[in-house]
C-alpha cells in the first residue's frame, strides 16, 4: 500500500481511503428527479486520504482538521457520521481527523470515499453491527459514488452509481495529472451540451478499447486546462478523464513505463503515479 504514513495521532484510529477512477463512462439517460443515468467501470486506487476517528463518550460529532471552504455541516465525513447516529441512534460520538491529499472536485470520489471510510469504521467502533449492505443504502443518501467505495470491488455501476456488479481488473499502473481546478459535478452533469443518449451496453463484453468518457467534453469546453492535460498524456498512452474531472490519468502495463511516462510531471504539472487495486483496502476489515 502506497498511502503516505499516517501521522501519529494517540488514540485515533487510522483508515485508508483510497481514490477511485472511472475507466469508462457512459450517460445513458435522465430522470425525473434530474439524476443521470450512467454506465461505468469504477477502479480503486493505492492513493487517497487518510481519516482519523475517536469515540466519544459524549455523543458530540467533532471534526478535527477543518476543510478550507467545506463547513462542517457540509463536510461528508461528519454528515456521515450524523446519518448513521440518527439511523441507529447510537449515543456515541466521534472525533472526525482528516489527512487530505485528493485534490476536491478531482473526479477521484475523495469526499465520497472519506464518508465511506466513516461509515465503515464506525459500524466497528460503536458496534452497530449493519451489514454492507444496509451502509450502501446509508451511504447513497450522501452520494452517489459513495455506495461502491462500501462495496468493496471494483464494479461496473449502472443506475446512478448504486447498482453494482464486481470485476476483476488486471493488474495496472496508472499516472494521474491534476488540472488546477476543481469541478463541480452537478455543473458538468446539468449542461445543456452534454449527450445523455449513449445506447446501454452489456458491461460483461464491452470490449475495453473503445474506453471513453461522456462527461469529458463539457468538461474541456469549460475548463479548457483539462484538455491540455489530456494531450500532454495522450503522447504516453491513451489518456481520458476520470468522473466529472478534472483529474485525467492514462494506464500502463508494467513500472518502467508509468515511471518514464511520470516524467511529464514538473513544478508547474501536478500529479501522482499510483497502482490499481483488485479490492478496497477495508473490504475485510476488521478481519
Ligand atoms: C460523476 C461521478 C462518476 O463516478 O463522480 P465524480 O466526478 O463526482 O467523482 C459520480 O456519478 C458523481 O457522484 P457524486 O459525486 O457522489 O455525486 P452526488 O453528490 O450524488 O451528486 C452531485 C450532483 O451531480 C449530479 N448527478 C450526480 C450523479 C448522477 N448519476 N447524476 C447526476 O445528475 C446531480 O446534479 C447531483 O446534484
Ligand atoms: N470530506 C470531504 N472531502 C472532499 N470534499 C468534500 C468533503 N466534504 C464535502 N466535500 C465537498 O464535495 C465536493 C466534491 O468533492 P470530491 O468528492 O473530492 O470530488 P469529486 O466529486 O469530483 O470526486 C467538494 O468540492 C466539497 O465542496
Amino acid at each position: 500500500m502506497t498511502y503516505h504514513s499516517p501521522e501519529q495521532r494517540p488514540g485515533f484510529l487510522a483508515l485508508p481511503a483510497p481514490a477511485k477512477l472511472n475507466l469508462f463512462l457512459h450517460v445513458n439517460g435522465r430522470r425525473p428527479d434530474g439524476y443521470h443515468l450512467l454506465q461505468t467501470l469504477f477502479r480503486f486506487i493505492d492513493y487517497g486520504d487518510t481519516v482519523y476517528l475517536r469515540v466519544r463518550e459524549d455523543g458530540a460529532i467533532n471534526r478535527v482538521d477543518p476543510i478550507p471552504g467545506v463547513p462542517a455541516e457540509s463536510d461528508l465525513t461528519v454528515r456521515a457520521a450524523k446519518l448513521l447516529q440518527d439511523h441507529t441512534g447510537s449515543r456515541l460520538g466521534v472525533d472526525i481527523g482528516l489527512e487530505k491529499r485528493l485534490p476536491m472536485g478531482g473526479g477521484l470520489g475523495g469526499g465520497s470515499s472519506d464518508a465511506a471510510t466513516v461509515l465503515i469504521g464506525l459500524n466497528t467502533l460503536w458496534q452497530l453491527g449493519l451489514s454492507r449492505r444496509e451502509l450502501q443504502s446509508l451511504g447513497l443518501k450522501l452520494g452517489a459514488d459513495v455506495p461502491v467505495f462500501i462495496f468493496g470491488r471494483n464494479a461496473f455501476a449502472e443506475g446512478i452509481g448504486e447498482s453494482l456488479q464486481a470485476v476483476e481488473l488486471p493488474d495496472r499502473y496508472y499516472l494521474v495529472l491534476v488540472p488546477p481546478v476543481s469541478i463541480s459535478t452537478a455543473e458538468i452533469f446539468c449542461d445543456e451540451g452534454l449527450t445523455r443518449d449513449t445506447p446501454l451496453i452489456n458491461m460483461a463484453v464491452f470490449p475495453m478499447t473503445t474506453m471513453r468518457n461522456d462527461l469529458q467534453s463539457v468538461a474541456c469546453r469549460k475548463y479548457p486546462v483539462v484538455r491540455k492535460y489530456i494531450d500532454l498524456l495522450s503522447g504516453k498512452s491513451k489518456a481520458m478523464m476520470t468522473g466529472s474531472g478534472a483529474c485525467v490519468f492514462a494506464e500502463f502495463e508494467s513500472l518502467e513505463a508509468v515511471q518514464e511516462a511520470k516524467k511529464v510531471l514538473c513544478a508547474d504539472i501536478d500529479g501522482f503515479s499510483a497502482f490499481g487495486l483488485n479490492q478496497h483496502p477495508l473490504l475485510s476489515w476488521p478481519v
